[in-house]
């Protein structure tokens, strides 16, 4: 990525007020520069008044004054650019999982699951590695001017001398490092995804990795991917400081040439005291400074892969943050038309030519083998996937895009594997509900047969069921996922599977429960391989190779 694609990347992520912030910053470095070339050309003064043999003292504190208030406007500068820098890296962060979070279900789906939290270390790295220097390099230049424009007024020829030797100095050490640079940067992007991803496979294949006798293999592939990725980055931190080892030293021997030859000139040394003084001074100033906007540069250019994908993820669409749209209303029907759905990527159609009538009110059982439709069915109704041909009618409305988030206000559902948070009971229950109702809590537990267990538990409906529920039973996870879809007053439940970890007991109690909704005039669908599940619904739909069989 082109440095001024990253700028514009960076005005884009500037938050609220921003650019007069930046403004600011501008004003600030403007100022700054100013008062570095006050400072040589007091410096200049003082010696020279020096040499004359004359009054000094008036040259002495105006030296003083700009040393302490170039001093001041540097730290000013630090405050400035660190706020600003840290402001912007934090919006982007959030603007980064915000569109983590608008993604709709096949994108999410189809996505690598790595992705989004590896986008969080882009966000952290893209600040470091380019937001920051850039700022840095960009006042780093303005103050570089104005110590530049000091010793060209005090002496041009030897400026211009020290400063072309030493900018050739810059370029050529960095032509050097470019390709080992840029391929470092590359390697980085993947290898922060790639660590992700192998650990997200040892925290869901625990099991398989101790009963497979695996742990040391699983060991050893991270060790081979975290290696990879500290030798890109010993790689990438040694290309950057090449070029600052290189103008160091040899920078010396250009300023030691230069007083050499100014020495020589006519006056002597006596003459050449002062410009001698402020190169000196000034090239204390500006080595730091140049290193600055060079680093910052080779930042930028080495990190391309990952700004590459910061920008894919910020060009995604944004979240809608208004507040949810009322529910849609739900009195009479669900009605597929002619429906089919084809996944991106696949030949055949998960479902085709589908017509199904879903009165309010009615129990309905998807039956079929594996892999036959059964949840695609159901994420149709939910509005979480379109349909590829014909249409999704709610009380003879179409559904569509627009109106899906009203209508996915009526929905609560149980998937065949419940996600459950590493917080308590009733968090789980009452999921991102800000203020709990505890009594529908206690309804729901009730009607999802949690009653007991939570009556068994020392600190109750606040008892933690650690990461992932692993301190509940398969059944137990189940039963809390149904009691979370149970708490929203939803007129359509869509339960996936959703009892098939429930002893006999266990799951006549969810039935009756199921009866009790059904006569409140709840909807439900559910997906079964159980007769005894099917056993109380109205209707059971079967599916074979995504057609009603
Ligand atoms: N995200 C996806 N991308 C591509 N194909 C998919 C995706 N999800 C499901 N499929 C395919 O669509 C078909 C129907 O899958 P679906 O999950 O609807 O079946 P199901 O009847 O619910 O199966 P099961 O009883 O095993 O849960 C299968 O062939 C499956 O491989």
């Amino acid at each position: 990525m082109s440095p001024l694609r990253s700028l514009r990347l960076i005005v884009a992520a500037l938050p609220d007020g921003g650019r007069r912030r930046l403004g600011v910053l501008a004003l600030a470095t403007i100022a700054g520069g100013l008062f570095e070339f006050a400072l040589l050309a007091a410096l200049v003064m003082l010696i020279r008044r020096w040499l004359d043999g004359g009054g000094a003292e008036g040259a002495a504190l105006l030296f003083v004054a700009a040393a302490l208030a170039a001093g001041a406007i540097r730290f000013a500068l630090l405050v400035l650019t660190q706020r600003l820098a840290f402001d912007t890296g934090h919006r982007l962060i959030v603007a980064v999982q915000r569109r983590v979070l608008a993604r709709d279900w096949p994108t999410h789906v189809a996505a690598r699951t790595s992705g989004p939290l590896a986008a969080i270390d882009f966000a952290e790295q893209w600040l470091f590695s380019a937001l920051l220097p850039l700022l840095q390099a960009a006042g780093a230049l303005v103050l570089a001017v104005g110590i530049l424009a000091g010793l060209l007024w005090l002496d041009a020829p030897a400026a211009l001398a020290a400063a072309g030797v030493l900018s050739l100095l810059f370029v050529a050490s960095n032509l050097l490092v470019r390709g080992r640079l840029r391929r470092a940067g590359d390697e980085l992007g993947d290898g922060f995804e790639n660590r992700i991803a192998a650990v997200q496979e040892h925290v869901g294949a625990m099991r398989e990795l101790i009963l497979g006798g695996a742990r040391g293999q699983a060991a050893e592939r991270f060790r081979r991917i975290d290696a990879r990725l500290a030798d890109a980055r010993t790689a990438l931190l040694t290309a950057q400081g090449v070029p600052r080892i290189l103008v160091e030293s040899l920078g010396l021997v250009v300023l030691a040439l230069v007083a050499w030859w100014l020495a020589g000139r006519e006056g002597g040394l006596a003459a050449a005291l002062p410009t001698l003084a402020a190169l000196g001074l000034g090239a204390q100033r500006l080595l730091p400074l140049l290193q600055q906007v060079n680093q910052s540069y080779n930042a930028l250019a080495s990190t391309g892969a990952i700004q590459e994908r910061m920008a894919a993820l910020l060009a995604e669409p944004d979240l809608d943050l208004s507040p949810p749209p009322p529910a849609l209303p739900f009195a009479t029907e669900i009605r597929l038309e002619d429906v089919t759905f084809r996944y991106p990527g696949r030949d055949e159609p998960a479902l085709a030519g589908i017509d199904l009538l879903i009165r309010r009110g009615e129990r309905i059982a998807l039956a079929g083998p594996n892999g036959s439709g059964k949840s695609t069915l159901a994420d149709l109704v939910m509005g979480l996937l379109q349909p590829s041909h014909g249409q999704v009618l709610i009380d003879g409305t179409p559904l569509s895009r627009d109106l899906t988030p009203a209508w996915q206000r009526n929905v609560a559902h149980v998937p065949q594997s419940p996600f459950v948070a590493d917080t308590t009971l009733l968090a789980n229950i009452a999921f991102m509900d800000p203020s709990p109702d505890t009594r529908r809590v206690l309804d729901a537990v009730r009607l999802a047969g949690l009653d007991e267990l939570v009556a068994m538990l020392p600190d109750g409906l606040a008892t933690r069921v650690g990461d992932r529920g692993q301190l509940l039973s398969g059944g137990q996870r189940q039963r809390l996922a149904l009691a979370r879809a149970l708490y929203r007053p939803a007129p359509l439940l869509v339960l996936d599977e959703a009892t098939s970890a429930l002893d006999p007991g266990s799951e006549a109690h969810v039935l009756s429960a199921l009866d009790g909704l059904q006569e409140r005039g709840t909807t439900i669908l559910l997906i079964a391989h159980r007769d005894t599940m099917m056993a109380g619904c109205d209707r059971v739909v079967r599916l074979k190779s995504g057609r009603l069989a």
